[in-house]
């Protein structure tokens, strides 16, 4: 059968790396054919998690950011492509991400900024790119996010079950899958982001390996209780959050009132703060629905055992398992789904869930930015 391959490229709010995937859309289910991370390069982690931390740049700086996102998109398809042995002409098309800077969904002015020059990867992969994923939605009156419950319906929902797919990246969000009913999606709030903030601060570690710092120390339910008191857990869906929300500052001023609490005990109530924001959403679905209830974890947050622990413990009613156990690797999940976004585009399907973030109507979405030679990717 002919392969129909489009590659994902997402870099998301933990700032850790740019994730590659290869998916093949020739056959349903799509399958990953192969997949990658490439750390960011320290100076521009650096860079970036200033800016994500208060928002402050000039527009040079701005301007710059942009293009070296380009170049360092560009240079992880090409090292991936010749890994891989995958000429760029066997490639229909690239769904890039960006990075988002900042997302701002709600107010008189919503908007959304994703960084990374579209242009200068198509120009230098050979391979016509699809970005801005986003703002059409917006433009429709949506959230903009989250995007990816409608890949994960396509890809786990089961009419035995109540399936509920778990992103745990620096912010988490759900998919909530119940056959005939619209799906429902949207970010629960902080995944690892406060974690890995408060890690590095301490220990000059980027995150907390397996949570094992987490675990050796207590829980603070008083400090617990004034995170969970956070407004945005309760606001009703639709809504989408960024690190423009759970910061340090945000955490800093939790905290005035707990002055002599130990570093691991904050880091332990934090990482329960992380499972019990979700896990409060997932209780509250268990009145909703009677069937068999499986919790599907992705992201890097499948990775730390003590989190994952600590949902097993929380829900002693459903089944807790990872993506990767159900066909697609937790770590490329996201990636695989701007492959899917960028098949969508070509197909021009649309590709959002008014369910989920709210607009309108579904639209097609995603901008092309078309590789040098003008051939159209709709007549490959
Ligand atoms: N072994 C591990 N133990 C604990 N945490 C881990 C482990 N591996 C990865 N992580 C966490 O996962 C994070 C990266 O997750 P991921 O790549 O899913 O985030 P992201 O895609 O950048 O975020 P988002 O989905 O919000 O855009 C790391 O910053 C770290 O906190
Ligand atoms: C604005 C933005 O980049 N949001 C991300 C972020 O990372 C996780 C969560 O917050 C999710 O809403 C979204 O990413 C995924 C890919 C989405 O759109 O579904």
């Amino acid at each position: 059968m002919q392969r129909n391959y489009y590659i994902g490229v997402m870099s998301g709010t933990s700032l850790d790396g740019v994730d590659v995937a290869l998916m093949d859309f020739s056959a349903s289910p799509a399958t990953l054919i192969a997949a990658d991370v490439t750390p960011f390069p320290a100076d521009l982690r650096e860079k970036l998690t200033a800016l994500l931390r208060d928002g402050q740049t000039d527009l040079q700086q701005l301007g710059e950011l942009d293009h070296q996102l380009g170049l360092l998109y560009a240079d992880c398809i090409n090292a991936f492509l010749r890994k891989h042995n995958i000429a760029p002409e066997e490639v229909r098309a690239v769904g890039c991400h960006g990075q988002t800077v900042w997302h701002s969904p709600q107010g008189r002015f919503p908007f959304t900024m994703q960084l990374g020059d579209m242009n200068l990867v198509a120009a230098k992969t050979g391979i016509t790119v699809i970005g801005d994923f986003r703002r059409k939605d917006m433009a429709y009156g949506g959230q903009g996010a989250p995007l990816v419950p409608a890949f994960h319906q396509g890809l786990f929902a089961c009419a035995e079950r109540l399936t509920v797919v778990l992103n745990i990246g620096g912010i988490s969000n759900i998919s909530v899958l119940i056959s005939n009913r619209p799906v429902i999606g949207y970010d629960t709030g902080v995944g690892n982001a406060l974690m890995d903030s408060w890690i590095e601060k301490h220990r000059g570690q980027s995150y907390d390996k397996n949570g094992e710092w987490a675990q050796s120390g207590q829980v603070n339910s008083e400090l617990l209780a004034e995170l969970l008191a956070e407004p945005y857990l309760t606001q009703a869906p639709p809504k989408s959050t960024g690190r423009e929300l759970f910061n340090l500052a945000w955490l800093d001023k939790k905290l005035a009132k707990h002055t002599a609490l130990s570093a691991q005990d904050v880091q332990a109530t934090l990482a329960e703060f992380t499972a019990l924001s979700t896990v409060l959403q997932l209780r509250a679905l268990e009145e909703d629905c009677a069937l068999p209830r499986l919790l599907l974890v992705c992201g890097g947050g499948a990775k730390n055992a003590f989190l994952m622990s600590r949902f097993r413990q929380l829900l002693p009613h459903w089944t807790v398992s990872s993506t990767g156990e159900f066909g697609l690797d937790e770590d490329y999940v996201e990636a695989a789904a701007f492959a899917w976004l960028a098949y969508c585009r070509v197909q021009n399907l649309p590709s959002n869930l008014p369910s989920v973030t709210g607009a309108k109507s579904a639209v097609v979405l995603g901008v092309i930015y078309p590789k040098a030679s003008g051939e159209s990717v709709f007549d490959m």
